[in-house]
């Protein structure tokens, strides 16, 4: 494990013409701690997975830096394993083929192998080292995906919605396993996501960022013990008090995205925006 420093950080990209550009963020500063579990939290478009690919060295800031450690971050690395929605393994190797892909350039077969059979033990999936991808359910392949990116021993694991494509059940399973994994592992995790609940169940402290512009808003640590338990009063508060900015956030990305057809009461009915409504945003 290691700590992460975002330190300034802004990101622009251009706009459509390719002539102006518009502003994601800019001075982002975050500090994790090495063992520490951070989830960015934040409406759509507000820059969550921008930043988590500025820290996995799969995009560069504008201006500012991120660094591990004390090595300024300048690309991907083998410090930092990254799991995203998708699972993407490659559909004609068997799980634990999947799992030796990557290792098998850095050690031999046989090292790659136990390696990955370990792993796979970690997500509880060594029943399944010779099964297909095709043959799993959506939480198997994304079991299978922390699993790769744990093989190869980062110091870090950055994780870009990892459950947002999985149901509810699925999610609720996963969530264990992910502590399990932090546990067992001590990793540093940055976490993103859209699910106030999720951010509250697994995070030390949360990031929420807003946008437009965008930013870190605020930062809520996380003072529940595990396992927590989201009908407690403590865990309820946390979620209204999230929500009441948050909600506020979503309202102006809205706003701007449906112009003349904005109408506040409805648009907290359909999305609840409302403090008292949903916490999947
Ligand atoms: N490569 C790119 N080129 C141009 N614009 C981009 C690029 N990548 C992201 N953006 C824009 O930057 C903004 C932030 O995107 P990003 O995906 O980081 O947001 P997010 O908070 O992760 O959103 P979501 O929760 O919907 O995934 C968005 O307006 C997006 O359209």
């Amino acid at each position: 494990m290691e700590s992460v420093t975002i330190k300034n950080v802004e990101k622009t990209f251009p706009n459509r013409d390719n002539k102006t550009f518009f502003t994601v963020f800019k001075d982002i500063s975050l500090d994790i701690k090495e063992g520490e579990f951070v989830s960015l939290l934040g409406p759509s478009g507000c820059g969550k997975s921008t930043l988590l690919n500025i820290v996995a060295g799969l995009d560069k800031p504008t201006s500012g830096a991120a660094y591990v450690g004390e090595t300024k971050i300048s690309g991907p690395g083998s410090d930092r394993g990254v799991v995203f929605q998708e699972a993407a393994l490659m559909p004609w190797l068997n799980v634990i083929e999947n799992v030796m892909f990557a290792l098998k350039k850095t050690m031999d077969k046989a090292t790659a192998k136990k390696h990955a059979e370990k792993y796979l033990k970690l997500v509880h999936l060594s029943k399944f080292l010779h099964s297909y991808p095709h043959e799993l359910s959506g939480g198997m392949k994304q079991r299978v995906a922390i699993a790769r990116a744990l093989s190869m021993d980062p110091k870090v694991l950055l994780m870009d919605e990892p459950f947002g494509a999985l149901d509810e059940q699925t999610r609720m399973m996963l969530h264990k396993e992910v502590q399990f994994i932090w546990e067992q592992t001590k990793k540093t995790i940055l976490f993103v996501t859209h699910n106030i609940r999720e951010s509250i169940l697994l995070s030390d402290r949360i990031v929420l960022m807003g946008t437009r512009p965008g930013g870190i808003i605020k930062i809520f640590p996380v003072d529940l013990p595990r396992p927590r338990i989201p009908s407690s009063p403590e865990f309820i508060q946390l979620e209204e008090d999230i929500m009441s900015i948050l909600g506020g956030e979503i309202e102006k990305v809205m706003r701007e995205e449906m112009g003349d057809d904005f109408n506040s009461k409805k648009a907290s009915l359909l999305y609840g925006t409302d403090s008292n409504m949903g916490n999947h945003i």
